[in-house]
């Protein structure tokens, strides 16, 4: 018994000693000195040496690893990739204070070794830091390039590529096979976006697509220098930065390519009668003031294909799926776009006004898949304090939009079901993704919010309402369960091609 009883004793004390201990590690993890200051640092998970909280993002794609984090350090939270301190927010309140009350302190973008390959060649929008090169072409998004009357002066174009979309689902249809919803609603977006930049007319439109495509994909992947900024090991095992570099080469030579034969057209005086687009707007110098250079010009081309192709071509995926997955949602969507196109025989733009579920529909997509879904990163530009804690200057700072979308403290037990109707509930119906909500920020908020909203909605409320007029849509014969995982990479998009059954129910013409 005696023994017994010190057993119990060392035990107890073994263990209040090693509490302590992890309580003043802890402590000192949290509080550490900067510049002789001491600062509260957000809380996080232990560190190893060199890789620092890497091992924690091991097996799981890193939004879904930090939200799981999150769950247990709290919703503003300190990693360390390698090098790099990262503070991750995943709640709407410390959403708020990253985008709204310290919006400006926020307001720029890491440079890190692969946005230096990116951006060599010029300097757009996206990966611009904080500063009047990037205020000045912010401006030129919102007025000239992306605002609401430049969005509706490529209605034709979106609705042809809509009606080609539909079409070539109609081909794949009649053989009876499932159809390739992923790979046909990419090209549409592609292509939709493509000839809203530079029209329709180039030479080479296949090659300068492809390159395009594939400047998206190289700069959405993982780059070992980037985590490990000061390592020359890193850089040179890294192929990262060596492939983004040969791939913004390339990507220049065929824009180059592409803006003397919209010189030269207009030089003969071809052109006059062709609609405006995007890439006219910008040689002309962009909204007054001084001519933008050729590099600004190039880099403007790049952000907004890579921004505005992927982004809309995997939400519109998703919504797909989403709505296969749940018939009575598709059918009523369905029956609200057929009894607003009825008697004609295309959607058209001017009745997707009288479509508010399918808005929902967008909507609730949206939230549970937010298609970047850690945002773009942001960088400390000044010491801060988020929720109490302090953000020292340098530090990256992404916010888990896919997490914030999940969260039941905003959305309720059933967060992660997808149910456009919560819309419509007293709870969530004045909610909106617009930048004001922070419990929904698939578009980001604040300065650095994504101004290719009105663009990006218009080029996916078409698509999803020509989908759901002429087609009915189930899983292919077989399929008993949708897979519904993502892929890695800075957009959440989804890891297996979408492969349907569709009816034809109302034939294209
Ligand atoms: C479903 C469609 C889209 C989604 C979900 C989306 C989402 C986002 C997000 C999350 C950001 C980062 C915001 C932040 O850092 O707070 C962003 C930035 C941006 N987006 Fe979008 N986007 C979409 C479509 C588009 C389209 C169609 C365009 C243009 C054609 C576009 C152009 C941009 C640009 C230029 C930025 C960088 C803004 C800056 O750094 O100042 N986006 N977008």
């Amino acid at each position: 018994m005696a023994g017994n009883h010190e057993n119990h004793g060392l035990l107890l004390a073994g263990a209040i000693l090693l509490l302590t201990l992890l309580l003043v590690v802890k402590l000192r993890r949290r509080s550490k000195q900067y510049g002789g200051v001491t600062l509260n640092l957000p809380p996080g998970p232990w560190q190893l040496p060199v890789i620092g909280s890497m091992h924690h993002l091991v097996g799981a794609l890193p939004h879904r690893a930090m939200r799981n984090l999150a769950l247990r350090h709290g919703p503003l939270m300190l990693l360390r990739m390698g090098e790099l301190p990262v503070v991750v927010a995943s709640s709407a309140a410390a959403a708020m204070e990253i985008m709204k009350t310290h919006d400006v302190a926020f307001a720029t973008r890491p440079r890190t070794n692969t946005t230096v390959s990116l951006t060599g060649d010029g300097l757009g929008i996206a990966l611009a830091p904080h500063g009047d090169h990037w205020r000045r072409v912010r401006k030129l998004c919102a007025t000239e390039l992306l605002g609401a009357p430049r969005v509706r002066s490529f209605r034709g174009t979106r609705e042809a590529e809509a009606a080609a979309l539909v079409a070539s689902v109609a081909v794949e249809a009649a053989s009876g096979a499932a159809v390739n919803v992923s790979s046909l609603v990419a090209t549409y977006v592609a292509d939709a976006v493509v000839r809203s930049m530079v029209g329709d007319r180039i030479a080479d439109r296949e090659a300068f697509l492809a390159c395009l495509c594939e400047g998206v994909r190289v700069a959405a992947g993982f780059s070992l220098a980037d985590l490990f900024p000061s390592s020359r090991l890193a850089r040179a095992l890294s192929g990262t930065a060596r492939q983004v570099e040969a791939t913004v080469r390339e990507m220049s030579r065929l824009m180059d390519g592409v803006i003397e034969e919209k010189r030269a057209r207009k030089a003969a005086g071809a052109g006059c009668e062709e609609e405006e687009d995007i890439l006219d707007v910008l040689l002309d110098g962009g909204g007054g003031g001084a001519p933008l250079d050729i590099g600004t010009v190039r880099a403007m081309m790049r952000d907004l294909f890579g921004a505005g192709s992927e982004t809309s071509a995997s939400t519109l995926q998703w919504a797909m799926a989403e709505l296969v997955r749940k018939p009575a949602a598709l059918r009523r969507a369905q029956a609200e776009v057929r009894s607003a196109l009825a008697g004609q025989s295309r959607a058209r733009e001017e009745a997707l006004q009288e479509l508010p579920y399918l808005r929902l529909v967008i909507k609730e997509t949206l939230r549970l898949h937010a298609a970047v879904p850690l945002l773009l990163p942001r960088e400390c530009r000044e010491p801060s304090r988020v929720l109490g804690y302090d953000v020292p200057q340098g530090t990256m700072v992404l916010v888990n939009a896919w997490a914030i979308g999940r969260d039941a403290a905003s959305w309720g037990p059933d967060a992660e079901e997808f149910r456009p109707e919560r819309f419509e509930e007293e709870s969530a119906a004045a909610v909106d993704f617009r930048g004001t909500d922070f419990q929904l920020v698939p578009f980001g908020a604040g300065r650095r919010m994504c101004p290719g909203i009105t663009f990006g909605l218009a080029v996916m409320e078409v698509a999803l309402a020509s989908l759901l007029f002429h087609f009915d849509w189930e899983l292919p014969g077989g399929t008993e369960e949708l897979d519904m995982a993502e892929a890695f990479g800075i957009t959440a998009r989804r890891k297996s091609d979408l492969w349907l059954h569709a009816t034809v129910v109302v034939p294209p013409l």
